[in-house]
Parts: structure tokens; sequence; C-alpha cells
């Protein structure tokens, strides 16, 4: 089988790199280049990230790697080195913006189905203080008028803010083009409730929690194997997340601003909404009552603590399984598009670089340490990413019909 399609922007970025001074441009994997003391920052908040996992950081190293979950956090670490502007272009040369190389995206297509992979929070919805609230839609009902991909597209590239429902319509529309699925860290149940589309699929819990398109219409052209998929491989779990979400709710009460979220199959403890005076105290209570379950395990993401089974599976065993319930098992003729903005999701990002096949884009304004091979900045320019999508297969289906 040919696995020629994964999309790497070393070309595009060997001659950004150069003009930017940057060391190794022509590295392919893991090219992110060291040179800076904001770098060295961060690559030390990443190891204290590891040792929060393997449960042996000291307190300082937990606080660390706490502030590196915050961007802006990340960034004045950043700003105390010198040249952070160049630190960013060399940066984008290696990951370039999934628009400016729209033409490259697409290209990789030729011949490929392509499959859309969508994570929610920081990618579809914007970053905000109460996870609760953080909606793509709340003011427009689903029985509006839907706006046309066209229209949309001309809104959202004039930079305007985000109307709340444009991204619902933006991500139907891809899933009327392409197969699409939600990754999510929250549990499927919740993260459906934002999106509230039948037509995709789910993968909760970090891919522990995976279902097909509820809709009729979409279950109907799903592949005959593949209906009503259901995978669960974390079931046997759900007492124990039970009893560690109590345990975290009543350990970290006293700890105002500290929020523990059940997710099902894991559980999230907030620590956007805490004063960082009592990180320290917050991080040491979390791993205290997560040693208390060594059947669990503790790791990070944006100003959250994950709390989940040890079970070898995650965003990117989600991605496998889906590609393989749609049918392209040892396919050379897909293309994955996976989208998302936190660490969880570069287990999915990782999965496409070994597989050699397709794209994988980070959503940050920073620089990071990433597998993705682009960028976009923010959920507005993933909107305007699918939105382009959308676009470009409809035209290309009218041309291939004349
Ligand atoms: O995989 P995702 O869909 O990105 O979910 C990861 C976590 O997202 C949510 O938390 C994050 O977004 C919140 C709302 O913007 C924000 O307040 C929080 O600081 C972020 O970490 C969600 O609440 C978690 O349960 C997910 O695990």
């Amino acid at each position: 089988m040919a696995k020629a399609s994964v999309v790497v922007p070393e070309q595009v970025g060997a001659a950004a790199a150069a003009q930017v001074g940057c060391p190794c441009p022509g590295t392919t994997l893991f090219p992110y280049p060291p040179p800076r003391a904001g770098i060295a920052v961060r690559r030390k908040c990443l190891q204290a990230a590891q040792q929060l996992e393997l449960g042996a950081g000291l307190r300082g190293g937990w606080v660390e790697s706490m502030r590196a979950s915050s961007p802006t956090h990340a960034k004045a670490a950043a700003a105390l080195a010198a040249g952070v502007d160049e630190e960013h272009a060399a940066w984008m040369a290696r990951h370039p913006s999934a628009l400016g190389e729209f033409e490259k995206v697409v290209a990789a297509s030729k011949g490929k189905q392509i499959v859309m992979f969508l994570d929610y929070d920081g990618t579809l919805s914007p970053i905000v203080d109460d996870p609760d609230a953080a909606f793509m839609s709340e003011t427009v009902s689903l029985s509006s008028p839907p706006l046309s991909p066209t229209l949309l597209l001309h809104s959202s590239s004039s930079r305007t803010p985000l109307l709340p429902h444009q991204m619902r319509m933006a991500v139907r529309s891809v899933a009327k083009h392409f197969p699409t699925a939600i990754v999510s860290g929250r549990c499927r149940d919740k993260v459906f409730e934002f999106v509230k589309l039948a037509e995709l699929y789910y993968a909760g819990s970090h891919g522990m929690d995976i279902k097909g398109p509820a809709s009729r219409h979409a279950a109907a052209k799903s592949p005959p194997h593949n209906k009503g998929v259901l995978f669960q491989p974390a079931s046997e779990f759900l007492p124990m997340i039970e009893q560690v979400h109590d345990r975290l709710e009543q350990a970290t009460r006293s700890i105002p601003g500290a929020k523990v979220e059940n997710n099902k199959f894991c559980v999230s403890v907030h620590f956007r909404c805490v004063d960082e005076k009592s990180w320290g105290a917050l991080a040491e209570t979390v791993r205290r009552v997560v040693r208390e379950f060594p059947r669990l395990r503790l790791s990070q993401g944006r100003m959250v603590f994950e709390v989940r089974p040890t079970i070898k599976w995650d965003k990117g065993k989600a991605l496998e399984f889906l590609l393989d319930s749609l049918g392209f098992a040892d396919c050379s003729d897909v293309l994955p598009v996976y989208i998302g903005d936190d660490r969880t999701d570069e287990d999915a990002f990782k999965v496409l670089r070994r597989r050699g096949q397709g794209v994988g884009i980070l959503v940050s304004k920073h620089p990071k340490e990433t597998s993705a091979s682009f960028s976009l900045q923010e959920p507005a320019e993933v909107m305007e990413f699918l939105l382009r999508l959308v676009e470009w297969n409809r035209l290309s289906r009218t041309r291939l019909r004349l």
C-alpha cells in the first residue's frame, strides 16, 4: 500500500526559514528549532509536565507546567527572551498557515477522500473561563435559514467577530462534503449539546466514547458494517471515574475557582479561575487523590488537569478507529485532516506523521512544540479554512461535471 499523502510544509518552510535565519530549515519531523531562551523555558515546562504525569514532580515543577498551559504566561515567558518575533516567524516557517498554504493542502487530496477530524474547545469554540459556557451557538435557533458557505466565507474573511451560529453552519457544510468527526476531551453528550449536529461522528472523553451519526440520513450514507458504531474501550472504569470525580470535588472544594468536570470516562480539574498562589496546593491535592487510584493517570491540557484510565487509548487511536470504521483501513486513497489546539491533540498529529498520511493543523497564536504540519491562529481561521474546503470541493465537483 502506498502511503504518500502526508503533507509536510518543508519546501514552503525552507524559504521562509532561510529568511529568518532558522538553523535547521530542512528538518522533517519534530522540527521545532530550540535556539532561544523562550523555547528553553517551554522545554523546561514540558519536562515538568512529564514529571507531573509520572507523579515525580516537585511542587515548583507542577506550577511551571501549569504556567506553560496558560498562553498569557507562555507568552510572558517568551517575551523575556529576545527576538520573540523572530521566534514566531521561525515557527511559522515550520508550521505555515493552512490558509496561506491552502492550495498545497488541497493538492494533497487529489484522488483521495478527505475525512475531517475536529477538536472542540479552542478549535470550534473560543476558550472561555466557564467550561459550561463554551458555546458554538446560543442565540440562533437551528431552524434559522442557513447561510450559504460563500456568504459565510466572505463575512469571515473580513475578520469581523464570529457570529455564534456561523461555526455550526460551517461544520454542517463541511459534513455535507466529507465524513466529519468531533474528537473531544469532553463527554460525548456534552460536546453533542454544544455542536448539535446529528450527522457527525463524535469521539468524547479523549476518544474513549465513540458514536456514529445519529441522523437517519447520515446513518444511511455510512458504510454498512459501521451503522450505529459505538465503541467504549474504558467502560469498566466508569465506577472508578465516578469515585475519583467525587473525591476530587470534595478535596478541591476549599480552593476558590477550582472546578471539577465529570467527562464520563475521564475527569477534568480546571484551574483557569484559580489564583496562581493556590496552583501548587491544587496540583498537590489532585496528585494526592489520583495516587489513590493506581489505574488512573494524570496529564495536563489548557489550564486543566486531566485524569483518565491508564489504557492505551487516546485521540490518535480514536482517529485510527474511525478511519477503519469508515472503511479506510489500510487505504492510500484517504486524506485525514485533523485540526486541534491542545496537548491531547498531539496524539492524533503523531498518528498522521507515523502513518505518513494526512494533514495535522495546530490552532495556536503562539509557538508550541507540535507534530502538526500546519497552523491556524484561532477558531475564526478554522471556520475560514472549513468554508474554503467546502467551496473548493463544490467547484471541483462542478468542474468534473462540465
Ligand atoms: O479536547 P477538547 O474538546 O479541546 O477538550 C479539552 C477540554 O476542554 C474544555 O476545557 C477547556 O476549555 C474551557 C472552555 O473554553 C476552558 O475554560 C478550559 O480552561 C480549557 O481547558 C473542557 O471543559 C474539558 O473538560 C476538556 O477536557
